[in-house]
């Protein structure tokens, strides 16, 4: 944790699109006409000493006390690759049909007549490293194989006989407030909602003029308990970056957070019954944009009497929320935020995503999707969402966590987590699969695939251009999913189409992706300087 005293000095450019005029040191310590101090309270800077003490990696440390650098970037000096000028609209591409996968526990079975199967591996299990390498090599028998036993595939056959109850996702969280609307919702790609829901949370108060409430957009499975309240008091997802002298400091502003149209925490989703069938919709759920996540937390704004958000921030999915709030309202929306998200999936993104869905459809329990009143495909969730950590986290991370380190270095290798970065996937996988709908998953990944923030616009530059309120673009350089060169396209793109303040700013934080989760120190200054600027 930080003492009071620390700082962060952070280097900025602000240039207007014409003029080459710059603001350096939006951030710092030192009082200056064009400075803005920025500190985050001690109560909000909860991070572990970990994440602290694990960036060692050579670069520009701006302070001795913070554990991230951000970096100075001048928009002229980094090569930028160019997004392309046309909106292209990505059509609806629904998985066809079902794989024909099915899981069986394998067991080995020597083919060769004279092998020996499920052969015990002689070893001694405690046997020493050193003792196996100079062990005499001279074989005492033709064939000694490995021992066939899979007991990570054993836990899981066990599950499938159990089944067991769908797990019931609307009681993961409790405590929001849902705005019902009432009439049919048309969506972008031809679908209609006869009604939705949309769960909501909000944290300090809103002032009698309406004019500084702050909309924060989710990431991908995130449900909206961002912080703990009093009808949840469970840490919520951006715990430490909400609250009074935090980040987003609720002396000030009136935060709400909504979970997502198409996701499984009090909004409508998969998982909800279809009133006009009275089955959940599983599958028969429409395709998702972004923009219908976004249309629907409007009609709540209209609902709730905001006319014009202080700001719009948001992370990844999120990221993507908030620049699309910003370009279909701009008179609503006074600030906006974008970190690690994009103007478009990349094609890698896309084929990450892909692999999750497509795990997930391989485990014979999902069933086309109608495994409500079946058994839980644990299993394709489970992987899934292993992939999904692969994208959210870095390979410098995991060099330096893990290493090659072997959960039990002493027991021989096999083929269930062994390495402590499989045991973490598996850990990982495990904690969340029950806690998501599978279908959520399919759709809200899906709609992100889809994403590209000039659809429904004349073009991309056309969506840009209408965003000309102050922007912050924030980008991480070990993040693989949404990569800092995307970031770096979001900002010039805003920049070149006219935005008269776009502050940018790149971390080089090893947690990838998540680390607009984990890093409050660096993110939440920088968000907190942008949204305090005047
Ligand atoms: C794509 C999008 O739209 S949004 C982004 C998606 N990202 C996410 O959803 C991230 C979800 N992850 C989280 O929420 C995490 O808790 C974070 C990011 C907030 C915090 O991360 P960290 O503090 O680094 O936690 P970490 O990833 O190390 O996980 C800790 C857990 O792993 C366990 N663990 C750590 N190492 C190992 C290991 N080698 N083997 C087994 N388990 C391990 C810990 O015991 C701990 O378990 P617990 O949670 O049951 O107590």
């Amino acid at each position: 944790m930080l003492s009071s005293a620390s700082k962060l000095t952070i280097r900025a450019i602000l240039r207007g699109g014409t003029t080459s005029a710059r603001c350096a040191a939006v951030f710092t310590t030192t009082t200056t006409t064009t400075t803005t101090t920025t500190r985050l309270s001690s109560a909000c800077l909860t991070l572990p000493a970990m994440h602290k003490s694990s960036f060692t990696r050579a670069g520009t440390r701006i302070s001795a006390e913070d554990s991230l650098r951000i970096k100075h970037l001048e928009y002229r000096n980094q090569p930028t690759p160019t997004l392309p000028s046309g909106a292209a609209t990505t059509s609806s591409s629904q998985a066809q049909g079902l794989p024909t996968t099915t899981a069986a526990t394998t067991t080995a079975a020597g083919a060769a007549a004279g092998a020996v199967c499920h052969t015990p591996i002689a070893f001694p299990k405690n046997e020493s490293q050193a003792a196996r390498t100079n062990r005499d090599d001279a074989p005492t028998s033709n064939f000694k194989g490995f021992s066939a036993s899979f007991p990570c595939m054993e836990k899981e056959a066990e599950r499938r006989a159990a089944g067991g109850p769908e797990p019931m996702y609307d009681r993961v969280v409790s405590g929001y407030e849902v705005y019902h609307h009432k009439t049919p919702f048309q969506l972008y790609h031809g679908g209609v909602l006869p009604e939705f829901n949309i769960a909501y949370e909000t944290w300090g108060t809103l002032n009698a003029s309406k004019s500084n409430a702050i909309l924060l957009h989710t990431g991908l499975s995130a449900s909206s308990h961002a912080k703990s309240q009093a009808k949840n008091t469970n840490p919520g997802w951006w715990e430490a970056f909400i609250g009074p002298g935090c980040a987003i400091d609720t002396n000030k502003f009136f935060v709400m957070c909504t979970n997502v149209l198409g996701s499984c925490y009090g909004s409508t989703g998969p998982s909800c019954i279809n009133p006009t069938t009275g089955e959940a919709y599983a599958t028969h759920f429409p395709i998702l944009t972004v923009q219908d996540m976004v249309r629907a937390q409007f009609h709540l704004l209209d609902h709730m009497g905001i006319q014009k958000l202080y700001a719009s921030v948001g992370s990844s999915l999120g990221g993507m929320q908030s620049l699309t709030a910003a370009a279909l309202h701009p008179s609503r929306v006074g600030k906006v935020v974008s970190i690690s998200a994009a103007a478009m999936s990349h094609p890698l993104s896309i084929a990450m995503r892909h692999v999750q869905r497509r795990v997930l459809m391989a485990d014979p329990h999902w069933n086309g999707g109608q495994y409500y009143k079946g058994i839980f495909p644990h299993f394709g969730m489970k992987v899934a969402r292993e992939i999904g950590t692969i994208s959210y986290r870095s390979g410098p991370e995991w060099e330096e966590r893990f290493g090659r380190q072997r959960a039990n270095p002493e027991s021989s290798p096999n083929f269930c987590p062994d390495f402590l970065i499989e045991t973490y996937l598996d850990h990982q996988g495990e904690l969340f699969c029950l806690k998501y709908d599978p279908n959520s998953l399919l759709y809200i990944s899906k709609a992100m695939d889809l994403f590209d923030l000039g659809q429904g616009f004349e073009s991309l530059d056309a969506a840009f251009h209408r965003i000309d309120m102050p922007a912050l673009v924030l980008g991480v350089e070990s993040d693989i999913l949404f990569p800092e060169w995307q970031q770096r396209q979001v900002a010039n793109k805003l920049r070149t189409t006219g935005n008269q303040s776009v502050v940018y700013y790149q971390l080089d934080s090893i947690y990838g992706h998540d680390t607009f989760l984990i890093d409050v120190n660096s993110v939440g200054k920088a968000v907190k300087g942008h949204l305090e600027n005047e």
